[in-house]
C-alpha cells in the first residue's frame, strides 16, 4: 500500500514548493507544485543514512559472506531469510558500504545541517543499530579516523568565529554538555556525582534538563579539555559481540548561542545533538547474565519505545508515546520536533547479525517518514538600561520620554516618531522601547506565529490586527498606572483633609511617632517627595510584621469616614505600587541589583530567604542558572520553566521593596 504524505518546502524564499511522495519501500519522487503556502514551520524530513561496517575480526571475511549488499549510494539489499530466491531492497537518503570513510560520512551527511545552528535552528545526529555495528566508532572514531563529534566541533567552532568576528552582526558563543541514560538515569559525565537529573520541557516545547553542567568552549583544545575526561566517564562493559560495548545512550549537546550587536538586540540559540544510542541487543547472543542482562533490558526497553514514538508520529497518532523511557523524552526536539535530524543507521555484514540487521533496516526506513518542523529559537537581549527607563516611566513618563531619546541619539538608533497619518513603520523599533513583560508578551506572540508557520518570520511581520490588540493592551496598563496614581492622590488629599489635628501634629513630629501603616500615610502630594515618609514605610514592611499587624490595628481605630464619592482602602497590591512609586529610582535600581545578585550566585538555601521562593522554585532557579548562565536581569526569573510572569511581578513587588529597605537602612544617617 503506497502511504502519501506531502511535505511542502520553501527553498530560500524562491516560491518553488517540492512535494515528497513516499511509498513503504522508502521510494521518494519529487514533484514541482504550486501548492498554497503553509503557515506552520516549514517541514524538515529526517533524513536516513545507512553504514555498513567492514568485516572487522581476523579472519570473518574469509569465512563468512556480506549478507548485505549495496546497490547504488542510496539504496541495498539484503537476502530475505524467509525465502532464499529473493532479496529485500531498502532505499535511503544515502548509504554508505565498507569502504566508505569517516570524512565521507561527516561531509555527505553530517556537515550540511550545522548551518542550521548559525541560524538559531536546532539539529540532532543520531547513530543507531545493533551492538558492535560500528555507533561509536561513527560517532567518535579513533584519533586517526575521528569521527562526526570531533569533525562537528571543529567545524562548529569555526563557523562560530567567522559569523562572531568583530564587526559582524552577531555576537556568538558556544558551549558544551554531556550526558548518559545508564538504565533510565540521565547522568551528567561532566559531573559525575550529581546523580540522576530531571528531564524537563519548556512552554515552547524544548527539552531542558536543569542542573546539567554547561561548559563554555572557545576552542576544540577547549573541548577535548572537557570532553575526553568525560567520555571516560560512559559506562561500557564487553559483551561477547563487543569488547568495549556502550551500555548507556550518550548524549553531546553543543548550543550556539548568539546576541545581536545592534538594535533591536535580538538574541537567538541553535542546539545541536550528537547522539551515540546503545545497541540494541539479542541476549541469546551477546551472552549476557547480571548487571549486563539488566543494562541490556533498559537498552532494549528503551529502544522499543524509540520506535513505537517513530510509529505513532508516522501513523499521526494524537499521543506520541515520548514520555515512555528518558531517551525518547530527550529525543522530543529531535523526532517530530523542532530540530533538522539526522539518523546513522549502522549495520553489520556478518550473517550471525542478520535478524539485527533487518529490524534496524526497518527501523531506519520507518524514521525517514517523520516529519521535523524546525523553527528559529529566538528572544531579544534582555537590558536593564531598557529596566531602567521603564522605572523612569513609571515614577515620570515624560522624563523616560526625554531620557529614551537622549539614549536612542547616543545609539544611533533614533528614529523620528511617524506623524499621525502615516502608518507605523517598524513595529521592531517600538519593540525595543517597550518595557521587558510587554515585550515579552509580543515574543510570545511572535513564537506562536512561528510555530503556526510563519516560517520565521519576525514580529516584523505579525498581523496589523494582533499587533493593534497588543499596543491597546499596553495604553491600557499605561493608563492603569496613571490611574493609580490619579487615585492615590486622591486618596492621600483626602485623608489630608480628614485628619484630626493632634494626629497630623503627632506625624509631624518623626521622633514621637511611630512608623504609620501603608493606608494612612500622610504624604503632602503637591510638595517634591519626603525621603523619609516612604522609607520608613518600607522598613515597616520589610523589618517587622508583628509591628505592621499591631499598627494595622491601631490603624483601624483612626481610619477616617471615606468622604462621599471616596473608594474604599487601596488594596494590598495597591498599596505595594504606590509605596514603589514613592522609592527613589536609585534605591529601587540598587535593591534589584541586589536581587539579580541573589539570584545569580545564591545557592538553593540562600534564595529562599527571597520572599515568594520556596524549595521547588530555589532549585528550578538553580537548575536554570547551571543551563543558561547568569540572568541578566530579574525579569529573566520569567524564563524558568514553572515561574509564571505573574509570579514574577508578585516575585518583585515583595522582594523590591524589603531590599529597598536594606539599602536604606545601610545609607549614612543624616541626623547620625
Ligand atoms: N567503519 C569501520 N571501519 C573499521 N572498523 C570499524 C568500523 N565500524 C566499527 N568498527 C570497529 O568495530 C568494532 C565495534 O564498533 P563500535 O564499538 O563502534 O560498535 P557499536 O555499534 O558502538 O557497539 P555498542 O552498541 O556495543 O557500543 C570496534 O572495534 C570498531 O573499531
Amino acid at each position: 500500500m503506497v502511504i502519501q504524505q506531502k511535505i511542502k518546502r520553501q527553498v530560500l524564499g524562491e516560491n518553488i514548493k517540492f512535494q515528497y511522495i513516499f511509498s513503504s519501500s522508502g521510494a521518494t519522487r519529487n514533484q514541482l507544485s504550486k501548492g498554497r503556502t503553509s503557515r506552520r514551520p516549514a517541514a524538515a524530513r529526517v533524513r536516513v543514512a545507512v553504514r555498513l561496517r567492514p568485516f572487522v575480526e581476523e579472519d570473518s571475511s574469509t569465512s563468512e559472506s556480506s549478507c548485505v549488499r549495496g546497490l547504488d549510494s542510496c539504496s541495498l539489499e539484503i537476502a530475505n531469510g524467509r525465502n532464499s530466491q529473493e532479496t529485500l531492497k531498502y532505499q535511503f537518503d544515502a548509504f554508505y558500504g565498507e569502504t566508505s570513510t569517516q570524512q565521507d560520512i561527516y561531509v555527505g551527511f553530517v556537515q550540511p545541517i550545522l548551518r542550521h545552528l548559525m541560524n538559531g535552528q536546532n539539529a540532532s545526529v543520531l547513530a543507531y543499530g545493533p551492538t558492535g555495528a560500528g555507533k561509536t566508532y561513527t560517532m567518535l572514531g579513533s584519533p586517526e579516523q575521528p569521527g562526526v563529534i570531533p569533525r562537528a566541533l571543529k567545524d562548529l567552532l569555526q563557523l562560530t568565529w567567522e559569523e562572531g568576528a568583530e564587526g559582524r552582526p552577531w555576537a556568538l558563543a558556544v558551549s558544551m554538555s554531556y550526558l548518559e541514560i545508564y538504565q533510565e538515569k540521565v547522568l551528567d559525565l561532566l559531573a559525575p556525582a550529581s546523580g540522576d537529573l530531571v528531564i524537563r520541557e519548556d512552554r515552547w516545547g524544548n527539552i531542558l534538563i536543569p542542573g546539567l553542567t554547561q561548559k563554555p568552549i572557545a576552542s576544540f583544545t577547549d573541548f577535548e579539555q572537557h570532553f575526553l575526561p568525560a567520555s571516560r566517564n560512559r559506562t561500557v562493559g564487553a559483551t561477547r559481540l563487543n569488547q568495549r560495548s556502550s551500555r548507556s545512550h550518550a548524549v553531546l549537546l553543543v548550543k550556539v548561542e548568539q546576541r545581536e550587536r545592534m538594535a533591536p538586540f535580538r538574541q537567538r540559540e541553535g542546539k545541536l545533538y550528537l547522539i551515540d544510542l546503545a545497541g540494541s541487543e539479542d541476549n541469546r547472543r551477546t551472552g549476557n547474565q547480571g548487571l549486563r542482562l539488566k543494562e541490556s533490558g533498559a537498552i532494549n526497553a528503551s529502544l522499543f519505545v524509540l520506535g513505537k514514538v517513530v510509529d505513532a508520529l508516522n501513523q499521526g497518532l494524537p499521543r506520541v508515546p515520548y514520555r515512555d523511557s528518558k531517551l525518547t523524552r530527550l529525543l522530543q526536539d529531535s523526532l517530530g520536533g523542532s530540530a533538522h535530524s539526522v539518523l546513522i543507521a549502522n549495520i553489520a555484514p556478518e550473517r550471525r547479525f542478520y535478524l539485527d540487521t533487518v529490524t534496524s533496516l526497518n527501523f531506519a526506513s520507518r524514521s525517514k517518514e517523520v516529519i521535523n518542523r524546525p523553527f528559529t529559537h529566538k528572544s531579544f537581549q534582555p537590558s536593564s538600561e531598557r529596566v531602567k527607563l521603564a522605572q523612569k516611566e513609571l515614577m515620570d513618563p515624560p522624563e523616560a520620554k526625554r531620557a529614551r531619546s537622549q539614549e536612542e541619539l547616543e545609539d544611533g538608533t533614533s528614529s523620528p516618531e511617524p506623524p499621525p497619518s502615516c502608518p507605523k513603520l517598524s513595529p521592531l523599533k517600538q519593540l525595543n522601547t517597550l518595557e521587558p513583560a510587554v515585550q515579552e508578551r509580543l515574543l510570545n506572540l511572535d513564537r506562536i506565529l512561528d510555530s503556526r508557520g510563519s516560517q520565521g518570520a519576525s514580529i516584523l511581520s505579525t498581523p496589523r490586527r494582533e499587533r493593534t490588540a497588543l499596543e491597546k493592551a499596553l495604553k491600557e496598563k499605561d493608563s492603569e498606572i496613571q490611574r493609580l496614581k490619579e487615585k492615590y492622590k486622591e486618596l492621600e488629599a483626602n485623608r489630608l483633609n480628614q485628619r484630626p489635628k493632634e494626629l497630623e501634629e503627632e506625624n509631624d513630629s518623626p521622633a514621637s511617632s511611630g512608623p504609620l501603616p501603608m493606608g494612612t500615610q500622610t504624604v503632602p502630594v503637591t510638595k517634591p517627595l519626603n525621603r523619609v515618609v516612604p522609607f520608613r514605610l518600607i522598613q515597616e514592611q520589610a523589618t517587622s510584621q508583628s509591628k505592621t499587624n499591631v499598627l494595622q490595628k491601631d490603624s483601624r481605630k483612626r481610619k477616617p469616614e471615606p468622604l462621599c464619592g471616596q473608594q474604599e482602602e487601596p488594596t494590598e497590591g495597591l498599596r505595594t505600587t504606590l509605596a514603589l512609586l514613592q522609592v527613589p529610582p536609585d534605591l529601587l535600581a540598587e535593591s534589584r541589583k541586589k536581587i539579580l545578585g541573589l539570584l545569580n550566585t545564591g545557592s538553593a538555601k540562600e534564595l529562599r530567604r527571597l520572599q515568594r521562593i520556596g524549595e521547588k522554585k530555589a532549585q528550578l532557579i538553580v537548575g536554570w542558572r547551571e543551563l543558561h548562565g547568569p540572568f541578566a536581569e530579574v525579569e529573566d526569573l520569567g524564563r524558568v520553566e514553572g515561574i509564571s510572569e505573574k509570579q514574577v511581578a508578585t516575585f518583585l513587588k515583595a522582594n523590591i521593596l524589603s531590599f529597598a529597605a536594606e539599602c536604606f537602612s545601610a545609607l549614612p544617617r543624616r541626623d547620625a
